[in-house]
C-alpha cells in the first residue's frame, strides 16, 4: 500500500537532517505507529509521506487517496460538526458543486463511525480540543481514502476516547484501510500496531515487529529513561505494556535505596486487574 525508500529530510541545507536512510512498507489492513521524542521528526515524515513536503532524499510510492488528519492546534473554524466533515467529501467534488446525497451519506456514516453523530449540530469551534480531534478523524475517514495517516490522534483524549478512537482504526484497518500515525503512548502501538517506526537518532530510525522494536532497553534508550515492558493481565487478555519509571519524584516509590539501582533491581508495583475480580 505505501513503501518508503531511503528518505532523508531536513528543512535547509543550514539545518540538520532529522531522518536519512528511513525505509518501511505497510501493507492494506496494516497500522503503523512512529513514536520519538518530541521534535524529532515525526509529524515532518507525516508530511513526506501526504505529499505535503517533498522529501530531500529517497521514495514515497503508494496509495493514491489519502487522508490526513494534523494534530490539533485550535478553536478552528465556527462551522457545525456536520459540515466539518462533510468537508472531507471535498475531493469527490468539482468546484463550487454543492454536495450530494452520497455525500452527505459518507458524512453521517463517518460521525456514526467514530462516535460523533451526537454531535452533528454543534459548533466544532466551541468543542472541547478531544472532542475536535475524534471530528477531525470523522472528517477523515468520510473522504473514503485508502490510507489514513494521523499525527498524535489520541493526544488529547482521556482513556475512554482512546480507546473508542484504537478500536476506530483497528475496525477501519480491519476493513482493508492502511493507517499511519504518531504516538507517544507505546502501550497503543504495542496495542494495535503489528509493526512500529522508533526514531533513535536521525540516521537511526528502526522499522521492524512492534513486539521486536518497542523493548525496554530500546525505549529506554530513546526516551532517556528506565522504562519496563512488563505483560499484564487485562479484561481483554494478557498484554504487554510500557511502565516508565519517573524516578525520585514518583509518589509510590519512596524507596530511597532504591534510586540508583539497576532497573531490574528496582520494585514494580503493577497489580493485575484480573487479581482483584
Ligand atoms: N517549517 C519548518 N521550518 C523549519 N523547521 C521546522 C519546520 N517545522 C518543524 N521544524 C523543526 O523540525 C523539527 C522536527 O519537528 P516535527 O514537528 O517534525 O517533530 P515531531 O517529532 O513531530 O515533534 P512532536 O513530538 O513534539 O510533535 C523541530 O526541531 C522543529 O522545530
Amino acid at each position: 500500500m505505501m513503501q518508503a525508500t531511503d528518505l532523508g529530510f531536513r528543512y535547509s541545507r543550514l539545518r540538520p537532517w532529522l531522518f536519512r536512510n528511513l525505509g518501511f512498507s505497510l501493507e492494506r489492513g496494516e497500522i503503523l505507529s512512529i513514536l520519538g521524542p518530541n521534535a524529532r521528526g515525526k509529524t515532518t515524515l507525516l508530511k513526506c509521506l501526504s505529499g505535503l513536503l517533498a522529501p530531500r532524499e529517497g521514495q514515497v510510492h503508494g496509495a493514491n487517496g489519502i487522508g490526513y488528519v494534523p494534530q490539533d492546534h485550535g478553536a478552528g473554524p465556527s462551522f457545525s460538526v456536520a459540515d466539518m466533515v462533510l468537508m472531507g467529501r471535498t475531493r469527490h467534488l468539482r468546484a463550487y458543486q454543492t454536495p450530494r446525497r452520497e455525500d452527505h451519506d459518507a458524512a453521517d456514516a463517518a460521525m456514526e463511525r467514530v462516535g460523533v453523530a451526537g454531535w452533528a449540530a454543534r459548533d466544532y469551534s466551541q468543542l472541547s480540543g478531544g472532542q475536535r480531534q475524534l471530528v477531525l478523524i470523522a472528517r477523515a475517514v468520510a473522504s473514503g481514502c485508502e490510507l489514513l495517516i494521523l499525527d498524535e490522534p489520541a493526544s488529547a483524549l482521556d482513556l475512554n476516547n482512546q480507546s473508542r478512537v484504537l478500536g476506530v482504526l483497528s475496525g477501519l484497518a480491519a476493513d482493508g484501510m492502511g493507517i499511519i500515525m504518531t504516538t507517544h503512548h507505546p502501550d497503543h502501538a504495542l496495542h494495535v500496531s503489528r509493526n512500529a517506526l522508533l526514531f533513535v537518532g536521525s540516521h537511526d530510525v528502526r522499522w521492524g515487529p512492534t513486539d521486536e522494536l518497542l523493548t525496554g532497553p530500546a525505549l529506554s534508550e530513546v526516551y532517556g529513561l528506565p522504562i519496563c515492558t512488563p505483560t499484564v493481565g487485562t479484561l481483554s487478555g494478557e498484554r504487554v505494556i510500557a511502565v516508565p519509571d519517573f524516578g525520585p519524584s514518583c509518589r509510590a516509590c519512596p524507596v530511597p535505596e532504591a534510586v540508583g539501582a539497576p532497573l531490574a533491581e528496582l520494585p514494580l508495583h503493577i497489580s493485575s486487574r484480573k487479581e482483584h475480580l
